[in-house]
């Protein structure tokens, strides 16, 4: 059986280099968010002894899969590279199904996917080691780079196909095997991704997939004893509940959570390249980024003409199935998002903020998860609008006098991930630069958009202080050891 077959529609498992079904024989649906009837397929609800059997597959697996060498790795992600492309279109087709962003988005992604897969099979040629001058002339210290061992790797269904492959890319590449619980919303999506490791030759038990519910087997991927780390994108809540686990179990762990992502538009901004990156870094995947723009913090004397562009476009964007053309923005992911966006939307209303544009489902659109492109303005830096994380297509416009003023707003936040700034003057993109407190800190481009080959990550609640992606993956996927060699 293989879960390409479509009558079937059940996605199943993958332990130890096979398809299986759960031991409870229970499965989830997957529906499209565009037209919540079509169900996209089945996918196993899985128990606890499923996540065992994965996770023991995962052990058993690992040395030898460490003993190859490093190109001999990276040749299986090379081929699976090749095979994510020849499946492009089918890939970006479910991701669009299952969580509703569009399907050039999608199909972006999934490029994406394949450019991260190549990144890190290029990685098992690269240095892993450093020579160190050694006090005694007769010796020889090194360090060397060595895997965890098995990984736990839990995703979210923002970025279904792009977020699991920068965990397991690396993951891989450094010698590890993995265990990967993706999110319900797209477990689909990523059955097809492991499909693409399997079609590949990777080795048995190198690469393992188990589905179900966070709440059930969440836990256990930290819990579990053959877990030896643990990479988690998602809320604050479930990343700070796996981190307090893995502490207690003296594991490592990455954790990539929250953003309240600002931008500041300056006096001197280019205000038509600040319009357009302000739609696409707060709009676009409509807000489900966690580096999505939501905070928009503008000048006093460019204020009302950014704002009258800024609607002006909000107005011309089309709300729709992610697959029709002409779609710019799509669904949000189910019905629960839907519901907190739409009810972040009252809070603001009922907190004072003015609401300019949007704020509804739109009267056309019953069938699936939609929400109208929304801007509120009078946003004060105290609601919480400004404060937490919406995680929809909805933008807070912030007025401020200076350029300091605008600083101090960006970073009154509880989050630190990602800020841009809209300005041709080049002491304010210095001093924006060095005061705002931001994994990643952005000049004349949108908030959202990550290159794979740079660390991704941020500061404060935004994570848990590592970075992923480049080669700063190396940091969280193995550990150094010190080598001292005397003749
Ligand atoms: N930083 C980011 O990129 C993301 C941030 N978020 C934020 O989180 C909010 C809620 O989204 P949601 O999808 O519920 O996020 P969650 O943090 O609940 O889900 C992320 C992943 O964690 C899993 N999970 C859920 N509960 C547990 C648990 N107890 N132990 C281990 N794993 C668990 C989920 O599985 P399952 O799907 O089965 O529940 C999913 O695979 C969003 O509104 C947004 O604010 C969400 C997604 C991405
Ligand atoms: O901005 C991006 O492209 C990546 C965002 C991201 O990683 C996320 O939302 O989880």
């Amino acid at each position: 059986m293989t879960t390409t077959d479509v009558k079937l529609k059940t996605y199943l498992n993958y332990i130890n280099g096979e398809w299986v079904a759960s031991e409870t024989r229970k499965t989830g649906t997957s529906n499209n968010p565009a037209n919540k009837d079509e169900i996209v397929g089945f996918y196993q609800l899985s128990s606890s002894n499923d996540f065992h059997q994965a996770a023991t597959s995962a052990r058993a697996a690992q040395k030898e899969w460490q003993k190859l060498s490093g190109n001999v790795r990276g040749d299986y992600l090379l081929k699976a590279a090749s095979i994510l492309e020849e499946r492009i279109d089918e890939v970006a087709t479910i991701m669009t199904k299952e969580m509703g962003k569009t399907f050039p988005e999608a199909k972006g992604e999934t490029a994406r996917g394949v450019a991260i897969l190549r990144y890190y099979a290029g990685e098992g040629m690269r240095s892993n080691g450093d020579v160190i001058p050694s006090s005694d002339s007769g010796a020889l210290m090194f360090t060397s780079r060595v895997p965890l061992g098995v990984v736990g790797i839990v995703t979210p269904w923002n970025f279904p196909v792009a977020i699991p492959l920068w965990k397991m890319a690396p993951a891989l590449i450094y010698g590890n095997t993995v265990v990967i619980k993706p999110a319900s919303e797209t477990a689909i999506t990523c059955a097809k991704v492991i499909e693409c490791l399997h079609d590949a030759g990777i080795p048995l038990g190198v690469v393992n997939m188990v589905t179900g519910k966070g709440s059930v087997i969440g836990q256990d991927i930290v819990e579990h004893r053959e877990i030896d780390g643990i990479s988690f994108t998602g809320s604050n809540a479930v990343g700070k509940q796996l981190a307090y686990t893995a502490v207690s179990r003296g594991i490592k762990y990455q954790l990539e959570m929250g953003g309240k992502n600002p931008v500041i538009v300056a006096n001197d901004a280019d205000l038509d390249l600040a319009v357009d990156a302000t739609i696409s870094g707060g709009l676009k995947s409509s807000g489900q980024k966690c580096t999505a723009t939501s905070r928009v913090i503008v000048q006093n004397d460019v204020y009302d003409k950014f704002k009258e562009k800024l609607l002006r476009k909000v107005e011309e964007i089309t709300v729709g199935d992610g697959l029709e053309e002409g779609t710019w923005m799509g669904p949000l992911v189910s019905e629960e998002q839907l519901n907190t966006v739409l009810e972040y939307i009252e809070i603001g209303k009922d907190e004072g903020a003015k609401l300019l544009v949007g704020g509804n489902k739109p009267l056309n659109a019953v069938d699936g998860h939609y929400v109208e492109p929304t801007v509120f303005e009078d946003v004060s830096p105290n609601m919480r609008i400004a404060r937490e994380e919406i995680f929809g297509p909805v933008l807070a416009l912030m007025k401020v006098d200076t350029l300091e003023e605008a600083l101090t707003m960006a970073n009154d936040s509880e989050y630190g991930l990602s800020a841009s700034i809209f300005t041709t003057n080049i002491s304010n993109m210095l001093s924006f630069m060095e005061d705002m407190d931001a994994g990643m800190v952005r000049v004349n481009a949108e908030s959202a958009g990550v290159e794979l080959q740079a660390p991704f990550g941020g500061m404060k609640q935004s994570s848990s202080h590592s970075r992923e992606q480049g080669r700063a993956s190396m940091e969280f996927y193995t550990n150094v050891k010190t080598v001292f060699v005397k003749g």
